[in-house]
């Protein structure tokens, strides 16, 4: 669960830096549906404006290997609100720990070949865990 509290100066923090998410998936609710989240498209933010009931789902870093990038993670940040607290929920759907990912054999031919190595999931994640 995140929790961001408001701030009279918000255009001098910022929620949650900007990242991608390491895992295969992520299922976001924006519970109280105060904007803030924003995602990187063509250079620019862009909010995501909350709709209400509706979960986000987020492409992470392991299902753009898998589709050898066919999917992309979204680079996003979050933003705080000058009145109102926001806060949302995250789960993320990842491998198991002893897992390896990679680009989908099925994925890979003489015209596309394989864009990201194989990685072993400890490796990937001991570093942040
Ligand atoms: O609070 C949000 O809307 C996004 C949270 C997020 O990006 C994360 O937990 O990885
Ligand atoms: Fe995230």
């Amino acid at each position: 669960m995140n929790y961001y509290p408001p701030c009279p100066q918000p255009e001098k923090v910022i929620g949650l830096t900007p990242h991608s998410d390491g895992v295969g998936l992520t299922i976001l609710l924006q519970v109280n549906e105060v904007e803030g989240l924003q995602i990187k498209k063509d250079g620019m933010w862009v909010p995501v404006k909350p709709l209400p009931n509706a979960f986000i789902v987020n492409i992470g870093d392991m299902l753009q290997i898998i589709t050898n990038g066919i999917y992309k993670s979204i680079e996003h940040r979050v933003m705080v609100n000058s009145e109102k607290e926001r806060i949302s929920i995250a789960t993320f759907h990842t491998s198991r720990h002893d897992g390896v990912v990679a680009p989908a054999s099925s994925l890979i031919t003489e015209k596309i070949p394989a864009r990201f190595k194989s990685i072993n999931i400890k490796d990937y994640t001991e570093p942040i865990c």
